[in-house]
């Protein structure tokens, strides 16, 4: 077995309903100032903004359409709620081998994710009911 292992922890995804409401709770509530302009990413189904914390993101998405792998998840939970948990990898395709190899169910390809960088998900049914997003990170390798 491969040495690999995850790194830090990159970003929490929360599916909303509708993200400029859900960006007006982290700035009114809990006093959130540094929040990414919303933009569309079609080819993840999602309309993406990250809320800014001094050593994390937060990560909100909300559907782009009924296609969207998170369509779903926003039936069977309206109100939104936590969606993902992402950790940094140095290789995506390292990663995706040795997840393989280590029994998980990969979901699909690794595709550009928000930050540029390859993103793949790991399914939920393998980590106590949480869906993990690997990301390879933006700085390189550690
Ligand atoms: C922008 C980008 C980035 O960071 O760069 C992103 O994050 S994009 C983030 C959005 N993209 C993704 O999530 C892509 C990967 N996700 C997927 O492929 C999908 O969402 C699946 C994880 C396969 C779930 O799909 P879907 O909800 O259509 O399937 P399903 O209804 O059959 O659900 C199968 C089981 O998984 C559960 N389930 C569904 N979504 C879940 C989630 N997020 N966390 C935990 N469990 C979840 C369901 O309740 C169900 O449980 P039971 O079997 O117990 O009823
Ligand atoms: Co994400």
């Amino acid at each position: 077995m491969s040495e690999f292992k995850i790194g830090p922890l990159n970003h929490v995804g929360v599916a909303v309903p509708d993200l400029e409401e859900a960006c007006e709770t982290y700035r009114t509530l809990y006093g959130a100032t540094d929040i990414t302009t919303p933009f569309d990413m079609p080819e993840q189904g999602v309309k993406v903004c990250f809320v800014n914390l001094p050593n994390s993101q937060i990560e909100l998405i909300e559907p782009l359409n009924e296609e969207s792998p998170i369509h779903n998840f926003i039936q069977k939970n309206p109100k939104g709620g936590q969606h993902h948990v992402c950790f940094e990898v140095d290789d995506i395709n390292e990663a995706v081998d040795e997840m393989g190899k280590r029994g998980a169910t990969v979901l699909g390809k690794p595709r550009i994710g928000a930050h540029g960088t390859m993103i793949v998900f790991v399914h939920p049914k393998n980590s106590n009911g949480v869906l993990i997003e690997l990301m390879e990170s933006p700085e390189g390798a550690h």
